[in-house]
């Protein structure tokens, strides 16, 4: 496996393979865990050359948040990507990808970004949004991958693909869940013994919401207020950022529960925020 800083060393790896390679990206901020795997052993199986990006984008981290003591351990990341078969890692530093005068950002539509994740996290999805253009505008992959446990940034990114014509495909894969049903993610690394027993009350939460749905409750707003008193019962340890019911297509709040629908979560322990999400058929 091949470890790339510049902008200039990648496209200078990755030219003698255009046209006839398949080059599929999978975009993280490191720190890796079975699910980033899975999405490398994912690209691994459709492409012919695996780039997987390490950055940890500070565009994307407004004031206040953890930019600076987000997991970071290089040595433990590469030898994890090597073992799932990626080819290049592409780990950057800031100055590398916004020089001095970087100026120019891409606005995600206020309908997907004025919610959720969006709305905790002003100006966050406008940072992920053009960090993964320039991701897709210097790696130039036919196949980026991501996980749905970022549901939102999930959505923002296909229509940003759509909207701005980009010539890649956009693969969304599930989420990876501890034995017990916690979602992987980087940050569970700070929680606490008690903040990691405390975490799981969202997933049952959201699975909560799922049984309801399953034995017919129909009404979007009776969903959530009982999901929210559910998430009450559980512990006391916890902070709700927001518990929503969504159309899976454009993170609408459905008018009636039909078709595919996802229950979408955010909770606070201590200075962690955790996200996570179920998909259903209604
Ligand atoms: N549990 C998971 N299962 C599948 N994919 C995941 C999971 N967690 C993260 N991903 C995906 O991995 C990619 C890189 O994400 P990132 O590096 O931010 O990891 P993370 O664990 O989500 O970190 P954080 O704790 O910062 O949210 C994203 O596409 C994300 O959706
Ligand atoms: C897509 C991404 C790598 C952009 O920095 C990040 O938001 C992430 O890890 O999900
Ligand atoms: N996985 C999303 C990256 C972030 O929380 O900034």
């Amino acid at each position: 496996m091949k470890v790339v800083r510049t902008i200039k060393e990648i496209r200078e790896a990755l030219a003698p393979c255009r046209p006839s390679k398949t080059v599929g990206l999978v975009p993280t901020m490191g720190y890796f865990h079975v699910g980033h795997l899975s999405l490398m052993a994912h690209a691994r199986k459709e492409c012919d050359l695996v780039v997987t990006s390490l950055f940890v984008n500070p565009t994307q981290f407004g004031q206040g948040e953890d930019f600076e003591s987000y997991p970071r351990d290089e040595k433990r990341d590469f030898k994890l990507a090597r073992d799932a078969g990626v080819d290049i890692i592409f780990t950057p530093g800031a100055d590398e990808m916004y020089e001095d005068d970087f100026g120019f950002y891409v606005q995600a539509p206020e309908e997907l970004t004025n919610r959720l994740c969006g709305a905790s996290r002003p100006g966050h999805f406008q940072g992920v949004a053009t960090v993964v253009t320039k991701l897709f505008n210097i790696i130039q992959p036919q196949r980026a991958y991501f996980g749905q446990k970022d549901l939102q940034q999930l959505v923002v990114i296909k229509r940003m693909v759509k909207d701005l014509n980009q010539p890649v495909e956009v693969v969304g894969l599930p989420i990876i869940r501890e034995a017990d049903g916690l979602a992987l993610s980087s940050r569970n690394v700070y929680l606490s013994p008690d903040e990691r027993h405390n975490a799981l009350a969202l997933y049952q939460t959201l699975r909560f919401g799922r049984e309801l749905l399953d034995k017919g409750l129909r009404n979007t707003e009776e969903l959530k207020t009982r999901m929210k008193e559910f998430l009450k019962t559980q512990n006391s340890g916890i902070r709700l950022d927001y518990l929503e019911v969504l159309n899976v297509e454009n993170l609408s709040t459905p008018k009636t529960l039909a078709g595919s629908i996802a229950l979408a979560g955010a909770i606070w322990l201590g200075k962690t925020r955790l996200i996570d999400n179920i998909i259903l058929e209604v």
